[in-house]
């Protein structure tokens, strides 16, 4: 089972590589928590382009390239593509870079949470990567109370 570390991302400059169903729903709680984050994609869905225009988020509207990782403190790769994702793992290894891969949980140096906030209260869900599907029923049930 995987620890729950609470860390102050508030200052962290984060990059998303990807902008589409999964990375928007990261990006959209990482905003919450986090005032330097970078998108980069292509292709840049409706949610995002939301959180954009309110300048909670950078959008960069084309591919990964190297130079996106300088000066990154935590990387995450939602890209729809398996090979760019590893890519950036790859070099993020290099750079000593936290990162997230979101289809290979065995390259994750962290896992990103399901999260319940209500004013001061932040409850972070996990399963360490064996039921991302359970762990999003209980974060519904929680809600609910
Ligand atoms: C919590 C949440 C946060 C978020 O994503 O925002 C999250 N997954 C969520 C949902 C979800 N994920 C998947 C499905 C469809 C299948 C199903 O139902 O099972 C659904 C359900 C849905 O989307 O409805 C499939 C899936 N997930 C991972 C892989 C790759 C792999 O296992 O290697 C694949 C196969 C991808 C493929 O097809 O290639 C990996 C990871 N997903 C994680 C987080 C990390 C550990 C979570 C934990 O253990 O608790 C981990 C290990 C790494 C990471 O990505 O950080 C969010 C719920 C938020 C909420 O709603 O509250
Ligand atoms: N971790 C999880 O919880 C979870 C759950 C379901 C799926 N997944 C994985 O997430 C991946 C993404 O799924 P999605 O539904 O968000 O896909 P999507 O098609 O909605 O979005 C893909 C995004 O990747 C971008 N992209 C493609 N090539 C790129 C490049 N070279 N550089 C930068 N951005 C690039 C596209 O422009 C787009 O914004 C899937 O391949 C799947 O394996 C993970």
């Amino acid at each position: 089972m995987y620890f729950p570390l609470f860390v102050d991302i508030s200052e962290k400059r984060i990059l998303v590589a990807g902008a589409g169903k999964i990375a928007a729903r990261r990006v959209e709680t990482l905003s919450m928590f986090a005032s330097r984050i970078t998108v980069v994609a292509p292709y840049v869905c409706r949610e995002i382009e939301r959180l954009e225009q309110t300048g909670k988020i950078c959008c960069m509207r084309r591919v990964f390239q190297d130079v996106d990782l300088e000066g990154k403190e935590i990387v995450l790769a939602a890209t729809d593509r398996e090979d760019v994702n590893l890519h950036i793992w790859k070099e993020c290894k290099k750079r000593k870079i936290l990162v997230n891969i979101c289809d290979r949980k065995e390259l994750c140096d962290f896992y990103f949470p399901s999260i319940v906030q209500k004013e001061e209260v932040v409850i972070g869900l996990n399963s360490s990567g064996r039921s991302p599907g359970k762990v999003k029923e209980i974060r519904k049930k929680i809600e609910n109370l």
